[in-house]
């Protein structure tokens, strides 16, 4: 099923233990649109959410009323209360509205974590008026395809008892059930995270007294933990940071090197057609065009991203998983399941670079793995789309 013959296909089926979910009946590669969908039925709200307005099911069609019923309602809660936990926010021009959706309403949860993450990420469109869900991994047919509902700035010391309270479910997934030192490890560089956005405009000002370079060091720490617990959208904003900071003191060569990452990230979760990436590209394409570009003088000379930071940027935001062959023109393309790792390139870069087979490795030698092996990663960026 797909509401539109240009996306992936995908269907709603049962899920074990969780009710419907959605699969892919279709490989899906990382960054692909899975769907774009309007909502069927919009709830309005005030700004309180606890203050939901109920929609008055009185209005709405017979096939709208059992649309709303054929979501799950656990046992002992209000049937019109119990369904709505389903619905997801669509931040419209009026009232901040709820939305539910015939399919975006039905992708499972996962937690973000080391061991494992959501395969997709959903995000209101407010031009159009849609959902849009893009996969932010490669996605294997028949795999359930899953999405977050807590994000790093929604997370709590709890996570599992805010999916027990907020959506009645026990998570099964595999960064919950780790041990609970590793599931604080987690938790620590979460709530880093979280005091870094919130404190950054305010060390952002002039007359902060923070070091800029300071800062810039933060931000790096910032990336490399949100990549070690799987998030993509915040490494766009991470980066994003880090752009404006050189722009500020008006160093054009190191804030395009990180707005690039900015668009990565928006080239996978938004697409190419949104605002964000059309933006960030015109950004990495002419800094100067910041609004407040050099607002802090031109004295300062930053630098971008640290290789560390590309590598863990590009296993995080760029790289297959599960892994592929890296030859390009692989003839068992998706089909291979074996594969042996580059080892200079996993020895002196920490990066995955996998082949079927020995024909592969050799063809893809010839094709130009041969100048990037194992050489700092300038030079894989050079053949990446990361290229300036
Ligand atoms: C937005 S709906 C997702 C679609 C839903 N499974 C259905 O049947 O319509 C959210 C509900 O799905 C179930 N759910 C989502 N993720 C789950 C998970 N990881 N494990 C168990 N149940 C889950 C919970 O009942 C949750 O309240």
């Amino acid at each position: 099923m797909s509401a539109n013959s240009t996306y992936p296909r995908i269907a709603v089926v049962d899920i074990p233990g969780k009710g419907k979910g959605v699969v892919a009946l279709e490989p899906i590669p990382r960054g692909t649109r899975i769907i774009s969908e309007k909502p069927r039925i919009r709830v309005p709200c005030y700004e309180d959410p606890l203050r939901r307005r109920v929609p008055d099911l009185g209005t709405l069609s017979e096939s709208d009323l059992a649309f709303f019923m054929s979501f799950p309602c656990d046992e002992g809660l209000d049937p019109v209360m119990g369904r709505l936990r389903h619905v997801i926010p669509c931040a419209g021009s009026d009232d901040e509205a709820f939305g539910l959706f015939e399919t975006v309403c039905r992708f499972n949860h996962t937690c973000y974590s080391p061991l494992d993450r959501p395969n997709a990420l959903y995000t209101w469109v407010e031009e159009r008026k849609e959902e849009i869900v893009h996969a932010t991994e490669d996605i294997a047919e028949n795999e359930e395809i899953t999405v977050a509902y807590i994000q790093a700035k929604t997370h709590t010391e709890d996570p599992k008892a805010l999916l027990v309270q907020h959506w009645g479910f026990q998570c099964q997934c595999a960064g919950c059930q780790r041990p609970r030192p590793e599931r604080r490890t987690s938790l620590r560089r979460i709530k880093s995270y979280r005091q870094y956005s919130d404190n950054l405009p305010m060390r952002m000002l002039p007359f902060s007294g923070e070091s800029p370079l300071r800062l810039l060091k933060d931000i790096e720490h910032n990336i490399l933990s949100i990549c070690a617990e799987g998030y993509v959208w915040e490494i766009g904003t991470c980066a994003h940071d880090a752009f404006q900071l050189c722009a500020f003191h008006g160093d054009g060569a190191s804030a395009a090197r990180w707005e690039v990452m900015a668009r990565e990230v928006h080239r996978v979760i938004h697409g190419t057609d949104g605002y964000q990436y059309k933006k960030s590209a015109d950004l990495v394409a002419k800094p100067s065009t910041f609004r407040e570009w050099a607002a802090l003088g031109t004295a300062k000379k930053f630098r971008g991203p640290s290789d560390e930071v590309l590598v863990c940027f590009k296993n995080a935001v760029m790289s297959s998983n599960p892994p592929r062959c890296n030859h390009r023109d692989c003839p068992k393309k998706d089909l291979a399941t074996e594969f042996k790792r580059c080892k200079p390139c996993i020895d002196k870069l920490g990066l995955e670079v996998n082949y079927c087979s020995v024909e592969c490795q050799t063809a893809d030698w010839k094709a130009g793995h041969k100048s990037a092996c194992g050489k700092a990663v300038k030079s894989v960026v050079l053949v990446s789309p990361l290229n300036v």
